[in-house]
């Protein structure tokens, strides 16, 4: 079973991420972690922070000349700012200078809707937003992309699958009929500006974030997560928490901001006849086939060994320049939410949150299936299933 947790604030010193029941001899570099942390900064519509946060990453535990040695993986990702913001943050005011400037700044008291400023105020007693928004923002999604990174060498290196995602609508802008990414469009993804593999949806969306952001508005949209390579039989038919789809929606539901999730075509498979909304099986010289892939490759909960394939929609970005109403709590007068830089659209970082969530959940379903203590274990039990399954 894998076990993962982060810890840390938005203008905090760091992040830190542990990564708990991996397999030893899993090949990772801070060089890996810091490709994907770079990946996540990328896209079109972000703010100032993105353009020079520089994710100092540390590997702290658990890895010794580029392998796992079966301990928990330990990961420090530095926050750049944090010069600026120690008087704001400090654990420990011991300094007179630190405590008297900390006393001299004035609360967060206009809390921002759609954010967690209110109920956090409210649920953990505070009369200051700070310290609810500092562990709700989503700088706390670069410690889960650090460790999916870890889970998605592991999962490569276990059973040769490969995990990619891509912008499907941004804005309002949909394209038409999306094709499927593969592994090797990724570096064509990520050299477009919002992740998008069509080149008309890729200008409109962009087209879109300008003028949101002259608008002082801001946009969200959807994004699609594919698994390519994986064996049938992840995730079981038997209990409501052992579903493979159950617990990718749990893990996607979990990013900020996400609002809706659909395995496979989803919703639009609601308004679908039977006849029309499942995967015919077929025999052909690769084996039993699906003619399609609607199910998104999860059928009773399980993967079905075709293209997995989740998606997450995400509300626009919760702090509107334009900005929006709400109530002072330090005098109960009607106000404006309070407003700092911020992005005008995270719809592309948040495909690369979504691999990450994807990559741990489906570490986590291989590992149950396939144990291991050392990876060539894990391997090897990977491949003698895959040899002795008993239809093909
Ligand atoms: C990658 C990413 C970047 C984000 N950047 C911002 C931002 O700059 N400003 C903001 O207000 N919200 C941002 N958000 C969204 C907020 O973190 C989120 O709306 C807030 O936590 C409340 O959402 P919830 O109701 O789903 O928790 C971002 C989310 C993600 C996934
Ligand atoms: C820092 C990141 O995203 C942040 C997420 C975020 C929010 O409210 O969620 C608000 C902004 O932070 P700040 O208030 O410091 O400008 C974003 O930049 C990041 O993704 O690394």
């Amino acid at each position: 079973m894998l076990r993962w947790l982060t810890a840390g604030e938005s203008h905090g010193p760091s992040l830190v991420a542990i990564l708990e029941g991996l397999p030893a001899h899993v090949g990772i570099t801070t060089d890996d972690i810091s490709d994907a942390l770079a990946r996540r900064r990328l896209g079109y519509g972000r703010g100032a922070r993105m353009k020079f946060e520089a994710d100092e990453v540390t590997l702290v535990g658990g890895v010794r000349h580029g392998r796992t040695q079966g301990g928990p993986v330990a990961i420090e990702v530095g926050n750049t700012e944090w010069p600026k913001w120690e008087t704001v943050m400090a654990a420990d005011p011991v300094d007179p200078a630190i405590l008297e400037a900390q006393a001299r700044n004035a609360p967060l008291t206009r809390p921002r809707p759609g954010h967690a400023d209110l109920a956090g105020m409210q649920k953990y007693d505070f009369a200051d937003a700070r310290p609810i928004l500092e562990r709700a923002s989503a700088r706390e999604t670069a410690a889960r992309v650090a460790l999916g990174r870890v889970a998605s060498n592991f999962l490569e290196q276990a059973t040769g699958a490969r995990i990619v995602s891509h912008v499907i609508e941004l804005g309002g802008v949909r394209t038409p009929t999306p094709d499927l990414p593969s592994p090797d469009d990724v570096a064509r993804l990520d050299a477009d500006p919002v992740r998008c593999l069509d080149p008309d949806g890729s200008k409109q969306m962009v087209a879109r974030i300008d003028q949101a952001h002259k608008d002082g508005d801001t946009l969200g949209g959807v994004v699609e997560v594919v698994v390519h390579g994986l064996p049938p039989g992840l995730g079981s038919h038997v209990h409501w928490d052992r579903r493979l789809d159950s617990r990718l929606a749990g893990a996607l539901m979990g990013i900020q901001a996400i609002k809706g999730v659909e395995v496979g075509d989803g919703f639009e498979v609601a308004a679908t006849p039977g006849s029309l909304a499942h995967d015919e099986i077929v025999p052909t010289e690769d084996g039993l086939r699906r003619v399609s892939g609607r199910s998104g490759g999860i059928e009773g909960g399980m993967s079905t060994g075709e293209v997995l394939r989740v998606r997450a929609a995400m509300k626009p970005i919760a702090t509107v320049p334009r900005a929006l109403r709400t109530v002072d709590v330090a005098t109960g007068e009607e106000a404006v939410a309070h407003h700092q830089r911020s992005d005008v659209c995270a719809v592309p970082a948040a495909g690369i949150v979504a691999e990450a969530m994807v990559a741990l959940v489906i570490a986590d379903a291989v590992l149950e299936k396939f144990g291991g203590d050392a990876i060539t274990e894990t391997r090897r039990n990977v491949e003698s299933y895959r040899d002795t399954l008993r239809y093909k």
